[in-house]
Order: C-alpha cells, then structure tokens, then sequence
C-alpha cells in the first residue's frame, strides 16, 4: 500500500499534515508514505511544476494524496511552469477522467449553509467530471487578429470515446445511489455539449435501471442554490464540473469541507489507482496562517481508503470521526468557527 504525499503550495502543507496524522493513526498494516514535490515548491527546488522525479514516484505509487498547487508569485510564469500545471499534468499522465466530487451537509452544520438552513439539509448530491478533455486540455493561445489586436484562445472539444467512459463511470455512480443521473451541458449552443448528450442518452440504453435527465448549465447553476435537494448524481464536463462544485461546497458551508477521488482505468493489487485531493485550491490568503480547514483533505484519504485500498471500515471510521468532531463544534473560521487547523486535526483525532 504505497501511497504519494503531495502537499504542494500554500494551505496544502498545513492540510496534508493533518490528514497524514490521522491515516497514521489508523495504523493499517503494510501502508508506506512517499513524499514528492508538486506546484511551486517542486518548481523552486527542480525547476518544474511536475518534474520527472515526482512523475516516477506517481507511477510508482498505488494512490496519492495531493493537497494543493497555485502561488501568486508564478502567476508571470510561462503556462507551461505554473504550478497548476501539476495538477492538469498528473490528471492526464495518470488518466485520472473521473473525478467524484461528493457534496452533502453534516449533520449540525444547516445553519453554516449559504442556503436557508431547510434547503441545505437536503443536501446529498454526488458530481462527477469529467477530468481529461474540455477545454482545459485543447489546443491555447496567443494570437493577433487582422486588425491588430491581441486574441486568446481555448478550443473546447470532446471525443466520443472521452464522454462515453465517464457516462459509464458516472452511470455507475447512480446505480449505486438513488439511480437518478443529470447530464449538464450547454447542448443548445456548443456541439461539444450536443454530442456529449447524444453519447449519454445511447449509453443510457445500457442502464435501464437509471434515469437520465439533461439541463443546461445555466439552469443546473440556478437549481443548485433553489433547490440543491433535487439532485442526486450529477455528470458534467471538466469546465462545468469545476465551478458547479465550488458552488456546491458553499450549499454544504464551505469549501473546506468537499473531499474528491480522482480515478481512471488503472487496477493495483489493492484497487484502483487514483489521486485525492480536495476540491479548493492553495487558499494563498490564508496560508502560514493555521487558519485552513483540514476536513475537505481528510475525507479525501478517507475516500482513498475505499476506493484505491477497499478500506470501507477504515473511510467511514474517519468519515464518522470528521461528522462528530464537526457536530461537536470543531469549526473554523470557514465555518463561523474560532479553531484552527491542528485543532480541528485534533478533533477528528479525538472522535477516531
Ligand atoms: N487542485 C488545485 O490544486 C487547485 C488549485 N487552485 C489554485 O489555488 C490558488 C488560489 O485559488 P483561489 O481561486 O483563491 O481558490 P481557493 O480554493 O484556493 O480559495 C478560494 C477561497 O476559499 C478559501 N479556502 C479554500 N480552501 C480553504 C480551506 N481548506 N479552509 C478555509 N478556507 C479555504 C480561501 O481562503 C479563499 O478565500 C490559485 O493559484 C489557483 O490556481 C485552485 C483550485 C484548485
Ligand atoms: C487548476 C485547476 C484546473 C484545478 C481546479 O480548479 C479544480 O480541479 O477544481
Ligand atoms: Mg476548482
């Protein structure tokens, strides 16, 4: 059971750290922690966001933890040294297409909801994106136009087989919740969206026990503040995917509480490879600061446990332990709270 540490920038460190606290003491027999570098700090020390030491050591590994990467000081990098390119690069390197993104309020916690509190607490909804295409991953630019003036560009594009995979993973995920999927897209204006549609309706032929419905991005974003209630599993492209989730996280109270389970094809001897990580970035007005919440990155080693290691017990020990502390009032500033990272850490140690 090797597993890759990957703090990265900012909060991640102070994150990381009390996620490996709790993994540690669990004590499973067998497990090893790798640390490796990723973002800024791997770009400071080799000169890359995602060097070649750290790629080996992804590959080497049966599933990484990956806190986060982003530090305002590379934002004048070229694109191809920022630390997000870690992020993108391990995705794709890994194949990592389907990221679980799970949101749900915690018991106690309604009142912490953007959301009235009746309307949060009917929250259990599961995202799953589409991490390996769209338009983060086309073909980008610079260019000038015919008259003189400087252009960006970004091509959106979606192969058949790419939206076929992730339909089957995201079917799948509903046959195992309520059976009900929404496809987001935005098919009444983007042929990207049209034929991610056309391949989710052929594949749901496939699973009569689902219920496929579509709604345009737009809507979904509206539906997920008036009622967020009526959503089970969600399936949706790499864009869309990311901005519903942030939005998602504050339904539930905050961005520090959303875990994700990143997973492609790839079998290990204990399950499926995959990299988890929360879903929030660095946090840079925060960082050093002890203020970051820890739960978001230890619900994803707890996710790590179930999927990559098939660990249930172990997941939902920390999973239970991360509701009670939360229930008994380990909250951060994130949350109307007063506690600090290594106090809420630990908590959840405490509630283990
Ligand atoms: N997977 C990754 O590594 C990601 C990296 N990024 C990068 O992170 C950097 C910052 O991006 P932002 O847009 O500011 O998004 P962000 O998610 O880092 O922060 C947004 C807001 O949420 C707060 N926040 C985030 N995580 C928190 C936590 N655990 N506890 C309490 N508060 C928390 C931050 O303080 C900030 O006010 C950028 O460089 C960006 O590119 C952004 C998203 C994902
Ligand atoms: C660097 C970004 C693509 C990462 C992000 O915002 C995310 O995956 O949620
Ligand atoms: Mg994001």
């Amino acid at each position: 059971m090797k597993i890759a540490i990957l703090p990265g920038d900012g909060i991640g460190p102070e994150i990381m750290a009390e996620a490996v606290r709790v993994l540690r003491a669990l004590d499973l027999p067998g497990m090893e922690l790798h640390d490796g570098l990723v973002g800024a700090a791997a770009w400071r020390v080799h000169g890359h966001p995602l060097p070649p030491e750290t790629l080996a050591l992804m590959h080497a590994c049966d599933a990484l933890l990956f806190g986060a990467v982003g530090d305002p000081a590379c934002d004048g990098l070229e694109r191809h040294l920022r630390p997000e390119q870690a992020v993108l690069g391990m995705r794709k390197e890994l194949g990592l297409f389907a990221n679980l993104r799970p949101a749900k309020v915690f018991p106690g916690l309604e009142a912490q909801s953007s959301l009235r509190p009746e309307v949060a607490g009917a929250i259990d909804l599961m995202i799953v994106r589409e991490l390996n295409g769209d338009v983060y991953f086309g073909e980008k630019g610079m260019r000038e136009t015919a008259d003189g003036q400087r252009e960006g560009y970004d091509i959106m594009s979606y192969s058949e087989s790419e939206v076929r995979r992730i339909a089957h993973a995201a079917f799948r995920t509903a046959q195992g919740r309520s059976g009900r999927l929404c496809s987001v897209d935005k098919a009444n204006v983007l042929e990207t969206s049209q034929l991610w549609r056309d391949v989710m309706i052929e594949v749901a032929a496939e699973y009569p026990d689902v219920t496929l419905e579509h709604m345009y991005v737009d809507n979904a974003a509206m539906q997920l503040v008036r009622a967020p209630g009526k959503f089970d599993t969600i399936v949706t492209g790499n864009l869309f995917g990311d901005i519903l989730s942030d939005q998602a996280s504050m339904c539930v109270g905050s961005i520090g509480l959303l875990a994700s389970a990143s997973l492609g094809a790839e079998q290990t001897a204990y399950g499926t490879k995959g990299a988890y990580e929360p879903i929030h970035g660095s946090a840079p007005d925060i960082a050093g600061k002890g203020l970051a919440n820890p739960v978001a990155m230890i619900l994803s080693a707890a996710m790590m446990l179930r999927h990559s290691f098939g660990l249930e017990a172990e997941a939902a020990r920390i999973e239970a332990a991360v509701a009670s502390a939360l229930n008994a009032g380990a909250l951060g500033a994130d949350l109307g709270g007063t506690m600090g990272t290594v106090a809420i850490g630990d908590a959840v140690l405490a509630a283990l």
